[in-house]
């Protein structure tokens, strides 16, 4: 038997957790933000933006989540500076997940999981955001894919933006939301994983609380939505009361806008993780 190529995700995300503190920050290189970092629109700066980002943080927050689209809007030369964001920040000791939210039927889901889950990718990160909405099933790909390379797939469940409420509260044909079917199908998955499994799903900081029960997911609950969208800190245990320990807040915007001088990214990062620190252990 082969030994395996590294530790599971559900393993991994809880030793970086457990040595950094709860906190993922986003790399979304918005237009907006080059103009306050003095930067123009071109591939050299999204490169200067970027790893400046990757300079600052990756050796002190426990997860990067560059934002896909920001990159691949630059064409072939935004997806070279992808592929430089996700190797250094990993060499730093971050986990690198992905924000892709891929989704598609079985067969094109296996090619979405060779482009990001494969060992030789690449785009390789330690985890990326899966979409539903061709069915939990289709995932199996991208989930199996994960599961081999010890690596993890977080999958939307109730995003943080209020469009999204409509569709994913209503009911399914299980008699519970669409939502809460979604994080039944990632608990299912995860069954009997330890310290949990490699399955994670999205709920936004903003949701009401009550929405959802994570009480059996046994995987990690990625929050985007803390600063810019209007969630904070204390509304991260009204939301996920008892599954706080479980959950991975992440911000990009609220952070990035300090940049662009590293120290200033870097105490912004500190003080939003000591203040989710502070609510997990009191
Ligand atoms: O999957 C995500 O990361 C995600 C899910 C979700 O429900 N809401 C959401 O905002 N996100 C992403 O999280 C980031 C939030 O950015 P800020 O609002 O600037 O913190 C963006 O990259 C979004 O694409």
């Amino acid at each position: 038997m082969t030994a395996p190529l590294r530790a599971p995700f559900g393993q991994r995300l809880t030793d970086v957790v457990r040595a950094r503190g709860p906190l993922c920050v986003g790399i979304d290189p918005h237009p907006s933000l080059l103009l306050a970092w003095d930067l123009d629109e071109s591939p050299a700066s999204l490169e200067r933006f970027a790893m400046t980002a990757v300079e600052a943080l990756a050796g002190e927050v426990a997860v990067l989540k560059p934002q896909s689209a920001f990159f691949e809007v630059y064409g072939s030369a935004g997806i070279a500076v992808l592929e430089k964001v996700i190797r250094e920040a990993q060499q730093a000791g971050a986990l690198v997940l992905l924000d892709v939210k891929r989704g598609d039927i079985g067969s094109t889901m296996t090619a979405y999981a060779m482009a990001y889950l494969d060992e030789h990718a690449p785009l390789a990160a330690d985890a990326i955001t899966v979409s539903p909405y061709l069915g939990y099933g289709s995932l199996a790909p991208a989930i199996g894919m994960a599961e081999q390379t010890g690596r993890g797939v977080f999958v939307l469940a109730r995003t943080s933006n209020p469009e999204g409420a409509g569709l994913q509260q209503s009911i399914h044909g299980s008699g519970d939301s669409v939502a809460q079917y979604i994080v039944d199908s990632a608990a299912e998955t995860n069954l009997d994983a330890t310290p949990m499994g490699h399955v994670g799903v999205v709920a936004g900081a903003t949701i009401r609380p009550g929405d959802l029960d994570f009480s059996r997911l046994n995987g990690p609950i990625l929050a985007p939505g803390l600063g810019a969208q209007g969630a904070t800190v204390r509304t991260l245990r009204e939301v996920f009361g008892e599954s706080l320990p479980n959950v991975l807040p992440t911000t990009s915007r609220d952070i990035l806008r300090h940049g662009p001088t590293p120290d200033a990214l870097r105490a912004a990062a500190h003080r939003v993780r000591d203040e989710v620190s502070e609510l997990l252990h009191g």
